[in-house]
């Protein structure tokens, strides 16, 4: 269970409050309108902006002054930030080790991971030589390959089209099934919501409100997510 009593995260001055628990296994949807939060909550979570006050546990453990690395969350961000110099390969097997110093059974797991998210045989290439979507898959490969069990989704396809937005979505919600971990993810689109997340967080006017179960919150939104949703 992920628990935020009393948090409240600083983000350059702007501060974020948050008082809920989160089930581990769920799948929870981020929305809220822009310049509310959103990202500062992940942030908070994932360590990287300070927590002012309260307390971070996850299964009863403390995180609240744990620096990053130390907690047990993968975290992937809209441009995949993958390393252009890399090979595909060689930037998901910084997810196992960042010197890039492994084994054979790690690199065989490396193309395992690849075979799962469809890019079987492109280990070798470059960033560039993949498209968008390829690119969105390779950095998927590199959050699944640490085998957290909290998975922070900062509108990771967003820059995507449509249909390969869906698709990714459909990919991230067998993978995280079969490695039952618990996701939080940030979204500008309902829709988003209603496709993979059981659960709904609404950001919004300086505070992250409780989980809501997805379609009752989507199908009868409280004024602040009404207004949102316009
Ligand atoms: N480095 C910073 N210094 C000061 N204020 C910041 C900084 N980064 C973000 N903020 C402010 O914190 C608030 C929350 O930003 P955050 O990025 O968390 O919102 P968001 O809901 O994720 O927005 P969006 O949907 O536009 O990505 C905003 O008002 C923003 O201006």
């Amino acid at each position: 269970m992920l628990k935020l009593e009393k948090l409240v995260i600083d983000n350059g001055g702007f501060e974020l409050s948050a008082d809920f628990t989160l089930a581990a296994g769920s799948k929870a949807a981020i929305i809220g309108p822009s310049g509310a939060g959103k990202s500062t909550l992940i942030g908070g979570i994932a360590g990287f902006h300070p927590i002012v006050s309260g307390r971070l546990c996850w299964n009863g453990e403390n995180l609240t002054g744990a620096t990053p690395g130390a907690r047990p969350l993968a975290m992937l961000f809209q441009d995949g930030n993958l390393f252009p110099h890399l090979s595909i390969a060689q930037n998901v097997g910084l997810g196992l080790n960042p010197d890039l110093r492994l084994s054979a059974a790690q690199w065989d797991r490396v193309n395992q991971a690849l075979a799962r998210v469809g890019l079987e045989g492109m280990g070798t290439r470059k960033p560039a030589a993949l498209s968008g979507g390829q690119q969105s898959r390779a950095a998927l490969a590199r959050v699944l390959i640490q085998g957290r069990p909290l998975l922070l989704l900062d509108e990771p396809f967003a820059a995507l089209g449509p249909a390969l937005k869906v698709e990714m979505l459909d990919l991230v919600d067998t993978l995280v099934a079969e490695t039952k971990a618990t996701l939080l993810m940030v979204s500008h689109d309902p829709q988003d919501a209603r496709r993979i997340a059981d659960q709904v967080i609404l950001v919004a006017e300086g505070a992250a409100h409780p989980p809501r179960e997805t379609i009752s919150l989507l199908d009868n939104p409280p004024p602040a997510l009404r207004a949102y949703l316009g």
